[in-house]
């Protein structure tokens, strides 16, 4: 039996160590009086939403970062002497007392990143003291369900020194019957890709954006999406059937706020025209979800654009929309805005109300996915919020670069670990407005 003590917290401690773009980033360690450790890194984004969590970081200043440096003294000398002695076990208690400690709307004070690293340590130190892993601690019974992979094998816009306007051309892989399964589809398709793109554009178009995905260059998202598609046939699966594809258009990189217009393939459109060539795309290939098809604050256009997608049965995603924000998702539910909600824990800055999100787009029948930044660590906590949280879903990079790896890894280690229990969901996942649905004991 586990004593109260065991979970109480007796260390919090900062660091400061390297992302995935060498660009510093900090790192917490929780320790409980039970021995266990928790260990969480902040990710960063490159496409950044004006509505995220503010960040104490300086892109591109390796160790002399003073931003890091800020959020490392933030966590040793102000969040850890308010954490020492608290039950590890009291998520909500916690994060609460962190968004207090900090006390604006953006933690502009404290620091997203200081405040995310720390709050997911939390949970992994109480996991840890449990003798649980992360996903059983989050999930108990209920965690069973492997998440499908949206995998981004070509990068553009922010991610990529290529011209494609779109940022990420994601696979699919909803054929697959088990996890693993799904990984093998994908890494043939990248494989099949890379063949592809060599023999048509030369070596040079396998060189990698920020997310392990191809950066080719191409100028037309229509040529990106054509050539996953034959790639998925040259590996020998159906596209549509075994494969689907997903898009982050992450619009609000293209749009010119003066004007009004998005500058798409060399071309500008207004919102009318942007929707109207979004359905076309939709019309044309086996799209089933689409990320930030508009403009960030453009609550209606999404609206309307969810409206013609729904009934095509493509998913719509709020990343930049939403910022992982529950008052953000609030509004975007009152308006029909999308059919899924990206959730990306630093956005927001604790688990508690990344949760939060996650059980408010459930019960309004919406999705919630799971998903890395552009800027990642070796850290896999994600891979355990997707199957603790049952979400279905994950959005985590391309399957090669260690830090998107890390956590394809992590999930195929866990469904190893669930065995026989282990659901994977497949294209049911895609159903815009449909429940989740999973299987019932009585089959
Ligand atoms: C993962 C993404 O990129 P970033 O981390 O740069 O925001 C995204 O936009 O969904
Ligand atoms: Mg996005």
């Amino acid at each position: 039996m586990f004593s109260d003590e065991a979970f109480r917290i007796i260390d919090v401690r900062g660091r400061m160590i390297l992302d995935s773009r060498g660009d510093p980033t900090v790192e917490a360690e929780v320790v409980t009086e039970g021995g266990g450790v928790g260990r969480a890194a902040a990710p960063a984004g490159a496409s950044r939403g004006r509505h995220e969590a503010v960040e104490l970081r300086d892109e591109g200043r390796a160790w002399a970062g003073r931003g890091v440096e800020r959020a490392v003294n933030v966590i040793n000398s102000v969040i850890a002497p308010a954490l020492i002695g608290l039950d590890s076990r009291k998520q909500r208690e916690i994060d609460a007392l962190l968004c207090k400690l900090d006390g604006t709307h953006e933690k502009r004070i404290l620091g997203g990143n200081s405040i995310v690293a720390v709050s997911l340590a939390v949970a992994k130190a109480a996991a840890a003291t449990a003798g649980l892993p992360l996903y059983r601690y989050l999930g108990g019974p209920g965690a069973y369900v492997m998440p499908v992979p949206l995998l981004n094998i070509i990068n553009g816009g922010a991610h990529a020194g290529n011209e494609l306007s779109f940022q990420e051309f994601m696979i699919v892989p909803v054929g697959a019957d088990s996890f693993r399964e799904a990984m093998r589809i994908a890494v043939e398709v990248y494989k099949a890709l890379r063949r592809l793109l060599i023999e048509k554009y030369g070596k040079m178009a396998v060189n990698v954006g920020d997310e392990g995905g191809f950066a080719p260059p191409m100028r037309e998202n229509r040529e990106a999406l054509s050539a996953l598609v034959d790639a998925t046939k040259r590996a020998g699966y159906e596209p549509g059937v075994d494969v689907v594809y997903a898009l982050d258009v992450a619009a609000s990189q293209f749009y010119n706020e003066e004007r009004g217009v998005y500058i798409v393939d060399g071309k500008e459109l207004d919102r009318e025209k942007m929707i109207e060539y979004l359905v076309s795309i939709l019309d044309e290939f086996p799209v089933r979800s689409v990320e930030d098809p508009l403009y960030e604050e453009d609550f209606e256009g999404f609206a309307v654009f969810t409206r013609e997608a729904s009934k095509r049965g493509v998913l719509v995603v709020g990343d930049d929309l939403y910022t992982t924000n529950p008052e953000r998702l609030e509004r975007g539910i009152r308006v029909g805005a999308t059919t899924a909600v990206l959730v990306k824990v630093n956005q927001i800055g604790t688990l508690t109300e990344a949760l939060e999100v996650v059980n408010m787009a459930h019960r309004a029948g919406m999705r919630a996915i799971i998903s890395h930044r552009s800027g990642e660590t070796e850290d896999t906590t994600i891979a355990h919020l997707a199957v603790g949280l049952g979400t279905g879903l994950i959005k985590t990079g391309a399957p090669a670069r260690g830090e998107r790896t890390a956590k394809y890894n992590e999930l195929l280690r866990i469904e190893e670990e669930l065995g026989g229990e282990a659901f994977y969901p497949g294209e049911t996942v895609l159903r815009p407005g449909e429940p989740l649905r999973y299987p019932s004991l009585l089959g």
